[in-house]
């Protein structure tokens, strides 16, 4: 079987001109690399008691779901403004190239639980962070927080260092 970076395609300027994308779509379409892809991530959180698993729309639904199921946790998706039908906590945010505004159901944690946050990549880190403070306003504590992929050079990292940060692939840069 192949190395899971081997199945990663990076596209530069895409969306915008400087951006080097990092597609999972092509991890995906291959059903070793989206096996791999899983079990990898996975393997992030053996030995580590929790009680929910978070992931943001869309990417972050892609591997939040297998992984809670396979786990027997459940799944709390966060999604883009107005898709919830209930009561919402909301926060808007910066991401590498634009703002957005995402939302979860404001009975979705329960003080105490304690959450594993779930994406495909880690960027400016802007999404997680939000993402981390609708979980502590509701009263969840971030237990870890995993990535299929991780780009060093934008310091996501570094801007949650207080977190329990794991990725699967590194790039040094962006
Ligand atoms: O670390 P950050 O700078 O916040 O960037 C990373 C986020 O950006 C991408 O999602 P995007 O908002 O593009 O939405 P999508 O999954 O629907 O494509 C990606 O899936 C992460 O959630
Ligand atoms: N460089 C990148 N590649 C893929 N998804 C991203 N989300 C934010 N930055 C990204």
């Amino acid at each position: 079987m192949k190395p899971i970076e081997e199945y990663v395609v990076s596209i530069p300027d895409f969306p915008e001109q400087g951006v080097i994308f990092r597609d999972v779509t092509s991890v995906l379409q291959d059903a070793e690399g989206l096996h791999l892809a899983i079990d990898l991530m996975q393997e992030k959180l053996e030995g580590l008691d929790f009680d929910v698993v978070v992931g943001p729309e869309s990417r972050g639904f892609i591997f939040g779901v297998p992984i809670a199921y396979n786990l027997r946790k459940p799944f709390v998706p966060v999604r883009k403004k107005g898709k919830l039908p209930r009561e919402t906590v909301s926060i808007e945010y910066e991401l590498e190239y634009g703002t957005a505004s995402i939302e979860m159901h404001r009975d979705s944690i329960k003080p105490g639980q304690r959450v594993v946050i779930v994406d495909d990549l880690i960027a400016t880190g802007g999404t997680t962070e939000a993402i981390i403070k609708l979980v502590e306003g509701m009263g969840g504590e971030v237990s870890k927080v995993i990535f299929l992929m991780e780009l060093a050079g934008l310091k996501g990292r570094q801007r949650l260092k207080d977190y329990d940060l794991d990725s699967v692939i590194t790039y040094p840069g962006n």
